[in-house]
């Protein structure tokens, strides 16, 4: 592969998310002069007549796809029905697109969720389809799953080098904070903060605490895929994480310590804990060149910092 034309456009659906505004950054700090994104009022990507129309008339040389309808757990498992359309829509019709218009490089990013819920861990990539998925966000995951398979399916039939990859758990600056729909470190950074504001004795947080996640900073993330748009053409997806884990009560912890909330901390477990582990096996990534250079309690402290100075303008 070779460098990226750093004056050509490059398209990021997404741009305004956690993933397509920290791909924004990098990129514009890796001097890229043309970059392009239309919010979702401005392009809705489940319009597939308007999206051919400005992927046609943009002719991008990139097409990076981080839109989509994104959630935690029980977003996830409250609203499967829009997770699966919304998501197959807004790929499929970025994809078709692309093909359609040429447009001679593309990366998809799905969601280390697409794994089945007992992978062996650490999870390599050749253990796609080979089980069951996590109930709470099966149908988000086969929708990604679809993704993939488009993406080689394109690649068999047209040639095009696209490209897909599959991120761990993600945080960091613009993520999404909201109290229920959020992912657990925005949901606990909110929680632990307002618990500190209003002297709470207690914070209560999701589940047992005993499943293990694995976090990237977004800023990581957006190195791998330039990373990948420059050195990775493969059919096979990539997976895209540290290759380290903790379990949710340790994340609790770290969380609270980051905000300096000094309370207890409790456990709902009427809600749901979800996969029980999902750490993703980096090895393939780091065999491109390719490693994660902010480690959690460093991004961890980053984002509260991000989200107090951002406090009115914050999602959720
Ligand atoms: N967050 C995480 O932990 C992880 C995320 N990923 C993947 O990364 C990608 C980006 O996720 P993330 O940045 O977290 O999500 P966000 O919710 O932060 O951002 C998603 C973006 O998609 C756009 N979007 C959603 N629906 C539409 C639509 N109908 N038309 C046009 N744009 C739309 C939104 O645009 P607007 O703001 O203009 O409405 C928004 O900016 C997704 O593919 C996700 O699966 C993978 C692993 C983990
Ligand atoms: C990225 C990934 O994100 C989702 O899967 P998930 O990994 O389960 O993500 P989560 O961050 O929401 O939860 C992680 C763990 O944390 C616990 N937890 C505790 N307290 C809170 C809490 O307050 N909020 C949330 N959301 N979780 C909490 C929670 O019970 C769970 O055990 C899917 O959308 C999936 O589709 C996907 O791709």
């Amino acid at each position: 592969m070779h460098q990226l034309d750093r004056e050509a456009p490059v398209y990021i659906a997404g741009h305004r998310g956690l993933v397509g505004s920290a791909l924004w950054r990098h990129l514009e700090a890796n001097g890229f002069t043309n970059l392009v994104g239309w919010s979702s009022s401005e392009l809705d990507l489940r319009d597939r007549a308007a999206v051919h129309e400005r992927v046609r008339a943009l002719r991008p040389a990139v097409v990076i796809d981080a839109a989509a309808r994104v959630g935690g757990i029980l977003a996830n498992h409250t609203y499967p029905a829009e997770f699966l359309s919304e998501n197959l829509q807004i790929q499929v019709n970025l994809m078709d697109a692309a093909v359609a218009a040429e447009v001679p490089r593309l990366l998809f990013l799905g969601s280390s969720c697409i794994y089945p819920k007992f992978a062996e861990q650490p999870i390599r990539e050749d253990s796609l389809l080979t089980g069951a998925l996590e109930p709470t966000n099966d149908a988000y995951a086969i929708a990604k799953i679809a993704g993939i398979m488009q993406v080689q399916a394109i690649r068999r039939q047209y040639g095009l080098p696209y490209i897909s990859a599959m991120p761990t758990n993600l945080y960091g600056p613009g993520d999404n904070f909201h109290p229920r729909n959020s992912h657990v470190l925005p949901a606990l950074i909110r929680r632990f903060h307002e618990a500190k504001e209003s002297g709470a004795a207690s914070v209560t947080c999701w589940g047992t605490g005993t499943p293990k996640r694995e976090f990237l900073h977004v800023d990581d993330l957006a190195a791998a895929c330039l990373h990948l748009l420059e050195h990775y053409d493969d059919p096979q997806t990539i997976n895209i994480g540290t290759g380290v884990d903790q379990t949710i009560a340790e994340i609790a912890e770290m969380t609270a310590a980051a905000v300096d909330y000094q309370g207890d901390i409790e456990w709902d477990t009427s809600k749901p804990d979800g996969t029980p582990r999902k750490l993703l096996d980096v090895s393939r990534i780091k065999a491109t060149g390719w490693k994660p250079q902010i480690d959690l309690q460093t991004g961890l402290s980053d984002t509260y910092r991000w989200f107090l100075q951002h406090a009115s303008e914050v999602r959720g």
